[in-house]
């Protein structure tokens, strides 16, 4: 079942005093199937981050639209839209955005207050997260007394406990070394393999090959895609590097 749905999305930047205009996305279309984990790639300035902020109702497309589960987000009323972000999208970021001073237990938890979830549903949800991440020892720390692996898994334990329909991940491994990105990938994938959507924006190679298909965005527009099928991670990311280096040379595509 279609979960995500991208049809002709537009954007055009217009600068606040020059009235400059940039088009940012041209027209983007693909879907997202539920269950799939997907990965956006592109060089830098191609659109990822707006592409994504819009899906995310943090920004406005100039045309077209984005379809949730059928439902088109532009009609999402401004007061619905904080809850509706909060209780369906997920956000994993590349500098985790954790609160430091509350405990780790409590930014997990945030979502659900919010929501104003009772104590013993957060209580119920919170337990199978964090046991599942492996960061149940340390609950009651702040954030700086954990490792940057382990604040990104805070991160993921707060995109999953609302239970969302779709995880949004921004460069998730951007501010991790090689083994704690490692550690994080397969964390996704496992979350992933139990019917978990992802999107993830990554300029990461190796990030995208944990991923069952890659995107790639070139001008604004969805210019080339890769399926993993059954290749190994080594092959896939083979294919990937290939695809960024027909990208990058503007030239014609060899698949
Ligand atoms: N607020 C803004 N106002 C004007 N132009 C913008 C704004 N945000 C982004 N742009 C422009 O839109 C285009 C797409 O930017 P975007 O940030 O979406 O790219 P990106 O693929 O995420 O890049 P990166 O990989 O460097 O993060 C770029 O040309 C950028 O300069």
């Amino acid at each position: 079942m279609t979960l995500l749905e991208i049809k002709n999305l537009k954007k055009v930047y217009t600068a606040r005093f020059s009235n400059q205009q940039t088009e940012a996305l041209a027209a983007v279309n693909f879907s997202v199937e539920e269950g799939e984990f997907v990965s956006i790639m592109g060089e830098s300035g191609s659109g990822k981050t707006t592409l994504l902020n819009i899906i995310s109702t943090l920004d406005d497309a100039t045309g077209g639209e984005v379809f949730l589960d059928g439902q088109p987000l532009s009609r999402i009323k401004d007061r619905e839209v904080s809850a509706f972000r909060r209780n369906t999208l997920g956000f994993v970021f590349q500098d985790f955005n954790l609160l430091d001073n509350f405990t780790i237990k409590d930014n997990i938890l945030l979502p659900l207050v919010l929501s104003k979830t009772p104590v013993a549903e957060m209580e119920a949800r919170l337990t199978p997260v964090v046991r599942n991440l492996g960061i149940e020892a340390h609950i009651n720390k702040f954030p700086y007394e954990v490792s940057g692996g382990q604040k990104q898994r805070v991160a993921v334990a707060r995109a999953l406990i609302t239970q969302p329909k779709i995880i949004l991940a921004d460069e998730p491994t951007g501010a991790l070394d090689s083994k704690a990105s490692q550690n994080l990938m397969e964390t996704l994938r496992g979350i992933n393999e139990t019917g978990q959507t992802i999107l993830m924006v990554t300029h990461s190679t190796r990030a995208a090959s944990y991923s069952k298909r890659v995107l790639f965005i070139r001008d604004g527009a969805v210019y080339h895609e890769i399926y993993r099928g059954h290749d190994s991670a080594d092959v896939f990311m083979d294919r990937i590097a290939q695809s960024l280096k027909v990208l990058s040379s503007r030239g014609e595509r060899d698949e």
